[in-house]
């Protein structure tokens, strides 16, 4: 059986096998080393054409990486995985490539902790991660939902309200240093709050400029009522649309979270020119595992542009237990935050994930020539009729709309 890098335990004992108390599959932690070390290379090869695609018509290519960066990864115990999207060359436009990053982190202090010092602990930790992305000369870095807090909306509680900042806020400011140190647009999910409007609160990603200028900020648009996810006691549906971005190194969006089951909300950002879609989230193995690779991927190829997806790490333990109406008994963690970050592109082809259970920084080179190619292959936007679907939604808004549905006449007829 092949070693995966020390984190993957193929030789656990059974006891292990069965607790996963790390957030591991089977000790793995990814389904990517679960399959590399248990399947013959010829066998992975095939099911890695299938899971990952080709792009090109090749198996996608790693990046070397700079020993700082290396150094950092090891010191300080994160994943680092670094992959390269190329795009076909073509006779008039320049390749366009830009190196892209995602961070996925654990809280780094527990929820108990008072709220200075949980703020402070992460950004100590986040920042070699960033400093890593510099080094690595990432363009464009993405963090995962809500950075600075631990994810407490499971709670109902109000305190944790107190995290929010202004758009020009601590943690704001905390990142504009890296964006002007290393030439960086960074996205920054915060819980926001909105000081003219009433301090009231969104959920908020705030794109920060390459010069360590505020581009503009969107507000989550989709709120979920699933699970524990109970975020509509702090904050409501966004109002900011579909913003699309355009940065020095490409046009770029984000779809915050649970937007991704949303196949209209993927469509306006696409229908805004975005070639770069981000998707910060926060959620758990039970509730949505198995739809996190396949969401990503399709937005990518229906979309014809590129998804960047992070997803939180590790469980976070509240002070006082909690319910949510689904006949649960009262729990104090939303469970585990999978991790499993990665990018997908528009032409099927995706990276495989960061790991399950610790922090991670994806990187990516991507020829955004390939959103245009593959237009121009599939046809997706020219065949999209879009005019038929304008008509259903305008009649489905209408209070006296039927479904447009055709009953066999003879499945109401009384037998004779
Ligand atoms: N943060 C968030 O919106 N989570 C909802 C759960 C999910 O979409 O998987």
């Amino acid at each position: 059986m092949e070693k995966t890098d020390g984190i993957g335990k193929e030789n656990g004992s059974t006891e292990e096998k069965q607790s996963f108390k790390d957030g591991s599959i089977c000790g793995y932690n990814s389904l990517h080393h679960l399959l590399s070390a248990n399947l013959k290379p010829q066998l992975h090869q095939e099911v890695s054409r299938l899971l990952l695609g080709l792009n090109c018509g090749k198996t996608l290519e790693t990046i070397v990486l700079p020993e700082s960066a290396k150094a950092l990864s090891s010191n300080r115990d994160f994943d680092l995985q670094a992959f390269k999207f190329s795009a076909d060359k073509e006779l008039l436009r320049e390749p366009r490539v830009v190196r892209v990053g995602l961070i996925q982190n654990s809280i780094a202090l527990p929820t108990t902790a008072p709220f200075p010092d949980q703020k402070k602990a992460i950004f100590e930790k986040l920042g070699p991660i960033i400093d890593a992305a510099g080094a690595s000369g990432v363009n464009i870095l993405c963090l995962q939902e809500a950075w600075i807090m631990p994810f407490a909306f499971c709670t109902r509680e109000k305190r944790w309200c107190e995290f929010a900042e202004p758009v020009n806020g601590e943690s704001t400011q905390f990142l504009q240093e890296f964006a002007r140190k290393y030439n960086m647009v960074i996205i920054s999910s915060i819980l926001e709050r909105d000081i003219n409007h009433g301090e009231t609160l969104w959920n908020t990603a705030v794109i920060i400029g390459n010069h360590g200028n505020i581009i503009g900020k969107h507000r989550k648009n989709h709120i979920p009522r699933v699970g524990d996810f109970n975020e509509s006691t702090y904050y409501m549906e966004g109002n900011t649309g579909h913003p699309v971005f355009e940065t020095a190194y490409g046009k770029i969006a984000v779809n915050i979270c649970y937007g991704r089951h949303h196949p209209l909300n993927w469509l306006a950002f696409g229908l805004n020119g975005a070639e770069i879609v981000f998707n910060p989230s926060a959620t758990v193995g039970e509730l949505s595992e198995p739809m996190w690779p396949i969401e990503a991927r399709n937005a990518a190829i229906a979309n014809s542009y590129f998804v960047g997806s992070i997803n939180r790490v590790g469980t976070e333990i509240f002070p006082n237990p909690f319910t949510s109406g689904d006949g649960k008994p009262q729990h104090p963690d939303f469970g585990h935050f999978y991790g499993s970050s990665h990018f997908s592109a528009p032409d099927a082809s995706c990276t495989p994930s960061l790991s399950r259970c610790k922090d991670g920084l994806m990187i990516s080179d991507m020829d955004l020539n390939l959103c245009r190619q593959l237009k121009d292959k599939w046809g997706f936007r020219m065949t999209a009729r879009y005019e038929l679907y304008a008509d259903t939604l305008a009649s489905y808004l209408k209070p006296d709309f039927e479904p447009q549905v055709i009953s066999d006449p003879l499945l109401h007829k009384k037998s004779s």
